[in-house]
C-alpha cells in the first residue's frame, strides 16, 4: 500500500528511544517539531510496535531492534534515526523496501572509544584490573611480575576505519608498534602498516582490539582457533559488537591463563536496560575488565550525536535531503521557498520516472524543479511545484504504479 504523508510540523510525531542526550530534543524543538515522546529506555515487542504505530520519525541507540515486524507496525514511520555508530539493530532492507532512509552518526563518539580503549590497554597490561579488584577485597598484592609498559609494545587493530585509525595515532604517541588488518587496502597513518591476513595480526602483536562493523564476515570472528593464534599473555580488547567474540571460547582462553586479561565492552546479549542484571561467564575473571556498553558513552561524544541525528532527521523532514543515509539513495538538496516539495520513493524499475512527468503533465502540473537518485532497489525523486499545485501533484503521484511513498513538503 502506497503511504502517504502530508503533515504540519506541530503534528509530527517524534519518538526518541533509549535516552538518547537533550541536545536532540533541543535541536527538533528549535526547528519547530514540539510533538515529542521521550523515553530513558529502549522498547521490545509489542510495547515497540504500539509506540512506533503512531511515529513519523524514530530515534534509537544500539538496544532498540527495529526489524521487519517492527517497520510493519510503523505504519507512518518517515525516517530512523540511529544516536550511535552501529545500524546492525536496524533491518536496512526492511526500511528500504518501505522507502524509510535510516540515519547514523559516523564520527562523533570514535574518539571516545578510541580513548577507553587505550586506557583498558595500559590497565591490563599493568595488570590493574585484577590489583584493583583484590585491593577492593583487602588483598595487597604489590609485584611487577607479569605487569608491563605499552612503550615498545605492538598493538593489531582489527578494523582500520575511524576508530581503529584514531587509536593508532594515540597508541604511537605512547610509542607503541601499531600493525592493522582490515578487508580494504587503508592508508597506514604514522608508522602503523597493514598487515596481510587475521592470523599473522593475531600471532605478532601484544594487544589485540577489534573496530570492524557487525556483519555476516566478522560474525564469531574471534574464536577458539584465532584465540589460540595470540601470543601467549596477549590482551584481547572488543568494544566493537558482541558477536565478533565467542565468549566460551574466550572464557577458555582466560581459564587456561593463554591471555593476560581481556576488556570487553560489549557482549552477544546485553541488558535491555539499567534496571536488568547483567550474565556473563567472564564475571568471574578479576583479569577482565567488563564494561556496560559504554565506549561511545561520553557527555561530549552523546551531545554532538544528538546534534547530528536530529539534524540529519530534520534536514529529511523539511527538505528531502537523505545525504549520509546507510541505506538510501543519497540527495543534497536546495531549501524549496514559496514552494511545495514532493517526495516519491519507488521500487526501481524502469519507467517510474517517465511516468510520474506523464502523471504530472496530464494533470496540467508544472514543475521548478527535479531531483533524481536511485540505488540497487529504491528511486528517489524529488519534485518542486508551484504551492497551488501540492494536493493536486500528491494526489497523482499516488497513482503511479511501483509507488512505495509518497510525501508533500510544505514551505
Ligand atoms: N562500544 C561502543 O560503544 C561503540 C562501538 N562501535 C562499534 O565499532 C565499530 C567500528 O566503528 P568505526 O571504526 O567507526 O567503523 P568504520 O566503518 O569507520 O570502520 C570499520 C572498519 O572495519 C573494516 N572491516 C569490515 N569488515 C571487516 C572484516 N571482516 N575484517 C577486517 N576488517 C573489516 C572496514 O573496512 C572498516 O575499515 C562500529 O561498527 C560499531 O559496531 C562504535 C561506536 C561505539
Ligand atoms: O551508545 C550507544 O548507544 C551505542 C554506541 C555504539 O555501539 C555505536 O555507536 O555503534
Amino acid at each position: 500500500m502506497t503511504k502517504t504523508t502530508s503533515l504540519d510540523k506541530n503534528k509530527i510525531r517524534i519518538l526518541l528511544l533509549e535516552g538518547v542526550h537533550q541536545s536532540a530534543v533541543e535541536h527538533f524543538k528549535s526547528a519547530g517539531y514540539t510533538n515529542i515522546e521521550y523515553l530513558t529506555t529502549s522498547l521490545s515487542g509489542e510495547a515497540l510496535h504500539e509506540k512506533l504505530r503512531d511515529a513519523h520519525f524514530v530515534g534509537i541507540r544500539s538496544r532498540t531492534q527495529l526489524d521487519d515486524a517492527a517497520f510493519e507496525a510503523a505504519e507512518k514511520l518517515n525516517a530512523v534515526g540511529c544516536f550511535c555508530i552501529g545500524t546492525n539493530q536496524v533491518d536496512l532492507t526492511a526500511a528500504l523496501k518501505r522507502g524509510i532512509p535510516v540515519f547514523n552518526a559516523p564520527y562523533s563518539n570514535t574518539r571516545s572509544v578510541a580513548e577507553l580503549v587505550l586506557a583498558e590497554a595500559i590497565c591490563l597490561a599493568r595488570r590493574v584490573a585484577e590489583k584493583n579488584a583484590r585491593a577492593h577485597r583487602g588483598e595487597w598484592d604489590k609485584s611487577a611480575a607479569k605487569s608491563h609498559e605499552v612503550r615498545g609494545k605492538t598493538l593489531g587493530l582489527v578494523g582500520y576505519g575511524s576508530i581503529g585509525s584514531q587509536l593508532s595515532v594515540l597508541a604511537e604517541a605512547l610509542g607503541m608498534n601499531v600493525i592493522y588488518y582490515d578487508i580494504i587496502t587503508k592508508l597506514d597513518l604514522g608508522n602503523a602498516h597493514q598487515v596481510e591476513s587475521l592470523d599473522e595480526l593475531l600471532s605478532k602483536s601484544d594487544i589485540v582490539s577489534l573496530h570492524v562493523p557487525e556483519t555476516p564476515q566478522t560474525q564469531w570472528m574471534i574464536g577458539r582457533d584465532e584465540l589460540a593464534k595470540m601470543k601467549k599473555d596477549a590482551i584481547l580488547i572488543n568494544a566493537s559488537r558482541g558477536t565478533v567474540v565467542d565468549i566460551e571460547a574466550l572464557e577458555e582462553a582466560l581459564e587456561s591463563g593463554h591471555l593476560l586479561g581481556a576488556a570487553v565492552d560489549v557482549f552477544p546479549v546485553e541488558p535491555k536496560s539499567n534496571k536488568e542484571a547483567f550474565e556473563s561467564p567472564l564475571r568471574r575473571f578479576d583479569n577482565v575488565i567488563l564494561t556496560p556498553h559504554i565506549g561511545g558513552s561520553t557527555m561530549e561524544a552523546q551531545e554532538n550525536i544528538g546534534l547530528e541525528v536530529a539534524e540529519k532527521l530534520v534536514t529529511y523532514s523539511d527538505n528531502g535531503t537523505t545525504l549520509s543515509s546507510v541505506n538510501f539513495p543519497e540527495v543534497a538538496l536546495p531549501a524549496h521557498p514559496d514552494r511545495h516539495r514532493l517526495l516519491h520513493i519507488h521500487t526501481n524499475v524502469p519507467g517510474v520516472l517517465s511516468e510520474i512527468n506523464r502523471v504530472l503533465s496530464e494533470a496540467n502540473i508544472n514543475i521548478s524543479a527535479q531531483y533524481l537518485q536511485t540505488n540497487a532497489d529504491v528511486g528517489y525523486v524529488v519534485i518542486d511545484v508551484d504551492k497551488a499545485y501540492g494536493p493536486k501533484a500528491l494526489e497523482a503521484l499516488r497513482q503511479v504504479p511501483n509507488t512505495l511513498r509518497v510525501r508533500v513538503l510544505y514551505s
